[in-house]
């Protein structure tokens, strides 16, 4: 079988073909977007131009932190449009995953490892949870001590996201959930390894789940990129031509495998966590993407030209 190789764009003629062949762009955003508190230049341009032409955004993100409420903020103070409902992240599309797939039942709890924004999600379906925020398990446990932590049949899952907060209580009631209680799922909202912050690579929402996983031997349930449970909160929302989207990204394993796993094509960009050395030679990633551009802030030579 021929090897996939990705297609470079440099030029404005380029750019423009590509936009006249999708109308539906999912973007990531830490990496495409902005990279932690600064706006990639010439996107803002870029977003403006697309929406100007009719075309349709929804942005895709892995963060567990944020609600789409937290996240419409984001875009707000860098003074982009977005809608709350053009909006999906990972720990929104785990409410979904459990409210509608899962059909959790109303008399159930979910026990969080995670913060605020996983909170807010599953209150925003009706879902009542325990743990997460909860200054009582936001402790250390003095050595030994085991009492506060006891089996509770309410508990229907375990979910587990990113959490700064993240300690043995936490890990020992979830160790204890999914291990006594029959049937309890245990999902994650994401696997990412690590998290880009200030140009270096922290422990992500993937490492803080590694110890249930270990401990408890049992696979999880995995729903952000590049995992399909994504795409489907999207699709249960949004109607689109798979062959006229397109998925742009900075992460090979995720975003560009989300694509690929989806059927959709697939755009890199050189602004986020992938490297030259990942793209040829001996260190090459088994994921090509179909396209890659430097930064999506190159397309604005485009809007510049009207
Ligand atoms: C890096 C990731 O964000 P994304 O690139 O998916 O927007 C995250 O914040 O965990
Ligand atoms: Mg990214």
């Amino acid at each position: 079988m021929a090897e996939r190789t990705a297609q470079r764009l440099t030029k404005p003629e380029e750019y423009a073909k590509l936009l006249d062949r999708f109308d539906t762009y999912l973007l990531d955003c830490d990496g495409v977007i902005w990279t932690g508190p600064t706006l990639v230049p010439g996107v803002a341009d870029v977003l403006t131009m697309l929406r100007a032409k009719g075309k349709n955004i929804l942005f895709v993100t892995n963060n567990a932190k944020k609600s789409r409420e937290m996240y419409k903020k984001a875009f707000d103070g860098f003074g982009i449009q977005a809608s709350v409902e053009e909006i999906f992240g990972s720990a929104y599309a785990s409410a979904i995953y459990l409210s509608k797939i899962l059909k959790f039942p109303a008399d159930k709890k979910v026990y969080v490892i995670g913060e605020e924004g996983i909170e807010q999600e599953l209150k925003s379906v009706g879902i009542q949870f325990t743990g997460g925020t909860d200054p009582e398990d936001r402790v250390f446990i003095p050595s030994g001590d085991y009492s506060s932590i006891k089996n509770d049949p309410s508990i229907g899952a375990v979910l587990c996201g990113f959490d700064m907060y993240v300690n043995y209580k936490k890990y020992a009631k979830a160790h204890t959930y999914i291990t006594n209680n029959p049937g309890c799922e245990f999902i994650l909202t994401n696997a990412d390894p690590t998290y880009p912050a200030g140009g270096a690579f922290f422990p992500g929402s993937g490492s803080m789940s590694a110890p249930l996983r270990f401990s408890t031997k049992k696979t999880p349930t995995i729903i952000g990129k590049p995992h399909t449970h994504m795409m489907e909160t999207i699709l249960a929302a949004h109607d689109f031509n798979p062959e006229r989207t397109i998925m742009i990204g900075d992460n090979l394993e995720t975003d560009i495998l989300f694509g690929i796993n989806s059927n959709i094509t697939t755009l890199l960009v050189m602004t986020g966590v992938t490297h030259e050395a990942q793209l040829s030679g001996e260190n090459k990633s088994d994921t090509v993407p179909d396209y890659i551009v430097q930064s999506m802030g190159d397309f604005a030579v485009l809007a510049d030209k009207k």
